[in-house]
């Protein structure tokens, strides 16, 4: 038998989930690894707030006892952030040492770098738990799809977001109370911004779109509308019309071109995507041979996203044992080509509101006819003088779309509140 020691960088949600099920389960991994893992170091900040975990580990605030520990062979990284996060990491592979993380800011942004680095240096860089937290749909991918030609991956990525939308509709919630509780459960991020503003989902679609694609894109390459400005009206307004609105991030190849963008979208309300509740997510892989597989599960929560990170690092452990670290996590690499707006189409959920005077639904008409597209149902609410339009349009490109939206904007008596994609 053979003892592998471990050192944590940040022992929250995540880092204390990981800890207990090192514990909890030595058993089967001892039976399956053949190795003895052990949290020999977690390195907080504040050791006060840890000091009931220190029966069983070691804690630190110093990087420099885990860097210069010999023993420990794997560094998990469940700190999150940028920074000192990929200072970290480089340092730790520049030592030889694997590493773990769930960080998916970084991967999404650095990760290329990072696994250039791990290579070089011979050690494994795995980041499972970065997408769809409990969900395995990295190494699934990675292994699964490694013949077929992947076309599309949509999905909800984010936790927090699906858990405030879901409060909100089925229990009467206010956005307030339901990010609350979200954060209180510990799905939330430590500052909740790149949840509901739909960055942290983005972050997610990139690094799907590494595996799925081969191609790194740049956060400024998507389009990313959170649910942050979302309004009651229209959620609502969707559920008349059949609907379920989701933040969905979709990434998708269209005439060989990559095309990838998160905000939230009309779900017809049959569509199992439709049916995806609380904490929970759900990726659609859509590939040539296979069609459409769909993976679900809890995407945030400590010992849920922990199972994830445990399953990168017995894999790294297997690797030790075997002498065969230093492969990469993902090694399908292709050029990136953006899609051309002219050739993404959508039918659009379009949310207005009008001045009440002759002529205005005419005039919105007309900004329809100009740009060739065509309304597949229409609704008027009126409120005193102001006229509630909703519609649902046939499918349009994004260029049209924009093109329209041009239009509406220059137009003092027409305000747009929302657009969105409909799926179906
Ligand atoms: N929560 C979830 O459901 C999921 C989280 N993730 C990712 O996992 C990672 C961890 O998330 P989570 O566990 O929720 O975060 P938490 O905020 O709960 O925990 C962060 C931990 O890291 C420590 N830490 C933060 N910065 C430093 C630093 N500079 N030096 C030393 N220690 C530091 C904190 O210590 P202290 O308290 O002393 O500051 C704390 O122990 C993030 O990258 C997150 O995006 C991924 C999937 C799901
Ligand atoms: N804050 C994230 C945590 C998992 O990645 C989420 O809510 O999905
Ligand atoms: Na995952």
């Amino acid at each position: 038998m053979k003892n592998i020691k471990l050192g944590l960088l940040g022992l929250g949600t995540v880092g204390s989930g990981v800890l207990q099920m090192v514990r909890q389960n030595a058993d089967k991994i001892l039976d399956v690894t053949g190795c003895k893992l052990t949290v020999k170091t977690a390195l907080v900040r504040n050791l006060d707030n840890y000091t009931k975990y220190a029966a069983e580990t070691s804690l630190t605030t110093d990087f420099d006892e885990i860097l210069n520990d010999d023993e420990i062979k794997i560094v998990v990284e469940l700190m999150g952030g940028i920074h000192p996060a990929k200072e970290y990491i480089t340092t730790l592979l520049k030592n030889h040492k694997n590493v773990v993380t769930a960080n998916k800011d970084l991967i999404a942004s650095y990760g290329p770098e990072l696994m250039a680095v791990a290579h070089e240096n011979h050690c494994d860089l795995m980041f499972e738990a970065s997408v769809a937290g409990g969900i395995p749909i990295l190494r699934t991918i990675a292994n699964s799809f490694t013949a077929d030609k992947v076309t599309e991956v949509k999905g909800i990525v984010n936790g927090t977001t699906n858990y405030i939308l879901t409060q909100m509709s089925q229990q009467g919630w206010s956005y307030h109370q339901a990010l609350a509780q979200a954060q209180q459960l510990g799905f939330a991020e430590s500052d909740p911004t790149n949840d509901v503003t739909g960055k942290d989902a983005a972050y997610k679609m990139i690094i799907l779109s590494q595996f799925a694609f081969g191609t790194q894109l740049d956060i400024k390459d998507i389009a990313v509308e959170g649910i942050d400005r979302l309004n009651d009206a229209d959620v609502q307004q969707a559920a008349a019309f059949g609907y379920v609105i989701k933040l969905l991030g979709i990434a998708k190849l269209v005439n060989n071109g990559v095309f990838v963008e998160v905000g939230p979208v009309l779900i017809p309300r049959d569509h199992p995507l439709a049916t995806i509740n609380n904490e929970f997510n759900a990726v659609m892989v859509t590939a040539q041979a296979v069609g459409d597989t769909l993976f679900y599960g809890r995407g945030a929560g400590g010992l849920p996203t922990a199972n994830s990170v445990l399953s990168d690092i017995t894999t790294v452990t297997k690797n030790i044992i075997l002498g065969t670290n230093g492969n990469l996590f993902n090694n399908y690499q292709q050029p990136y080509i953006p899609a051309k707006l002219a050739d993404i189409k959508y039918p659009y959920y379009l949310s207005l509101t009008l001045q009440d005077v002759p002529g205005q639904m005419l005039k919105l008409t007309q900004m329809m006819t100009d740009v060739n597209a065509s309304f597949r149902e229409i609704t008027q609410t009126k409120d005193g003088k102001i006229a509630h339009i909703a519609i649902i349009t046939h499918r349009m490109s994004k260029e049209q779309l924009q093109t329209l939206l041009t239009k509406v904007a220059n137009d003092q008596s027409i305000n747009l509140s929302a657009a969105y994609k409909v799926m179906g």
